[in-house]
């Protein structure tokens, strides 16, 4: 379902962020990316995302080589991924609801399926009272799953998340990892880029390492520091 192959990005000539990269993750995998930091995990995600393209090499997701896919058709590829960043990326002066419903609109969803889905995502994350709230009105934790409901309204292949819990403290974080086990539970292929080292070596999911833009190592059930 994703495939990197041979996968080279240089963002100045001569300096790569990620160097040869091989890599395959099959539908309904949970599998973490660790590494130093600049090792190239946040290179390799927007490249997921098509926010970047590769130097040479290809990547193909879901039998589309995103090589080849055309601009126009960028929003429509997104469509199917959803992605959960660090800062938590709401939209400030519009409600919990407004920030999902936007998420549906954009992908020209009926008003009527809106208004089932919102509260539908909202109830996962255990969020359904807030729906009024502005995210300023919320703590850190419960922004973030207003981002992770945001990220499956639209029921996504692909969840990408990088450094989820980087802003969280530890409780935050593992309600944030169940969150996204959750996804992973009802079908959703998840890749979460983190630093959290209690955490993926409590989860014994796929680990892939990245040290200075190639990948180290990679195990199914594996653990942090694994090159080690
Ligand atoms: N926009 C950019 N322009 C130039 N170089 C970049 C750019 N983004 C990243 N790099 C470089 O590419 C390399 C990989 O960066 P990347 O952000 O992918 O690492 P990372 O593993 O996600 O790091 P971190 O854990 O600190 O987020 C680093 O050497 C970085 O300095």
């Amino acid at each position: 379902m994703i495939e990197f192959k041979e996968v080279t990005k240089e963002y100045s000539k001569g300096i790569a962020a990620l160097n040869g990269v091989n890599l395959k993750i099959e539908k309904g995998e949970f599998a973490f990316i660790v590494g130093d930091s600049g090792s190239g995990k946040s290179t390799l995600i927007r490249l997921l995302m098509k926010e970047l393209d590769p130097t040479s090499g290809s990547i193909i997701v879901n039998g589309q080589n995103l090589n080849r896919l055309k601009h126009r058709k960028i929003p429509e590829y997104r469509r199917h991924l959803g992605v959960v960043f660090q800062d938590f990326r709401l939209l400030k002066d519009r409600n919990i609801y407004e920030n999902i419903a936007f998420a549906l609109r954009v992908t020209e969803t009926s008003p009527r399926i809106i208004k089932q889905k919102v509260p539908a995502a909202l109830s996962l994350v255990g969020l359904a009272q807030k729906y009024k709230a502005f995210p300023k009105e919320l703590s850190g934790g419960e922004q973030q799953r207003v981002a992770i409901a945001r990220a499956i309204v639209n029921e996504p292949a692909i969840l990408l998340a990088d450094e989820p819990t980087g802003n969280l403290d530890p409780t935050n974080s593992w309600e944030i990892m169940k969150l996204l086990e959750e996804a992973n539970d009802r079908g959703t292929t998840v890749l979460v880029v983190t630093h959290n080292q209690e955490i993926v070596n409590e989860m014994k999911k796929r680990v892939i390492t990245m040290k200075k833009g190639v990948i180290v190592s990679d195990e199914k059930k594996g653990g942090y520091n694994n090159e080690n």
